[in-house]
C-alpha cells in the first residue's frame, strides 16, 4: 500500500520532471494561497489553466477532472476540486468527491513514463478541508505522491 511520503519545504523545489499537484477552482482564478505562487512561478501555466476554464465555462465537466499542463522543468496538475472559491466554495463533501475523481483522472493521464507526483497539502488551506480527509483518499486510491509541508 502506498501512503504519501512527506517532505518539509517548498513544493517548487521538487525535482526536475516532477508533476506539481494543487487544487483549483473552475472559475479560472489563481488569486491567493499556493495558486498565486504557481501563477508567479509559472505564468504560462496560468494562461493555459485560465483558457481551459474559459473553454469549459458554465459546464459541469471541469469539477472532478484534472488538467495537466506540460512545462520545461515541472508539469502542473490542476485538480478541479471545487467549482468556486472564497465564500462560494463547494461544501466539504462535494470537494472530497471531486478530489477522488480528479485524482483518478490524474492517475489515468500520468501514463508511461510515469512522472513523480509532488503535492502541497491541497484542499487544506483556502478550501478548508482537514488534510487527513484528503490524505485518506490518497491512501484508498494507492496513488504514490510526495506531500510537501511548508517549513
Ligand atoms: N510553497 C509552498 N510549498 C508547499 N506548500 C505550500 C506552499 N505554499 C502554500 N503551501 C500550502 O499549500 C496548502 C494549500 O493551501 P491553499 O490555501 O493554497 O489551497 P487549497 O488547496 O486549500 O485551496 C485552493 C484554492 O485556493 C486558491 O485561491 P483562490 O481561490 O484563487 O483565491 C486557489 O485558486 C483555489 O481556489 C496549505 O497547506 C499551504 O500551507
Amino acid at each position: 500500500m502506498s501512503s504519501p511520503k512527506y517532505v518539509v519545504g517548498d513544493l517548487f523545489t521538487a525535482p526536475e520532471g516532477a508533476i506539481l499537484v494543487h487544487a483549483c477552482n473552475t472559475l479560472g482564478s489563481w488569486g491567493s494561497g499556493i495558486a498565486l505562487t504557481f501563477r508567479e512561478q509559472y505564468p504560462e501555466a496560468f494562461v493555459a489553466y485560465q483558457a481551459h476554464c474559459n473553454q469549459h465555462k458554465l459546464s459541469e465537466s471541469l469539477v472532478g477532472s484534472c488538467l495537466i499542463i506540460r512545462g520545461d522543468y515541472h508539469d502542473v496538475a490542476c485538480l478541479f476540486t471545487s467549482r468556486a472559491y472564497g465564500r462560494r466554495k463547494d461544501r466539504k463533501e462535494q470537494i472530497l468527491d471531486a478530489t477522488r475523481s480528479a485524482l483518478l483522472d490524474l492517475n489515468a493521464q500520468n501514463v508511461e513514463p510515469r512522472k513523480e507526483l509532488h503535492a502541497c497539502r491541497f484542499n487544506s488551506g483556502k478550501f478548508g478541508v482537514p488534510w487527513e480527509e484528503t490524505e485518506n483518499i490518497l491512501l484508498d486510491l494507492h496513488i504514490p505522491i510526495t506531500a510537501n509541508t511548508p517549513e
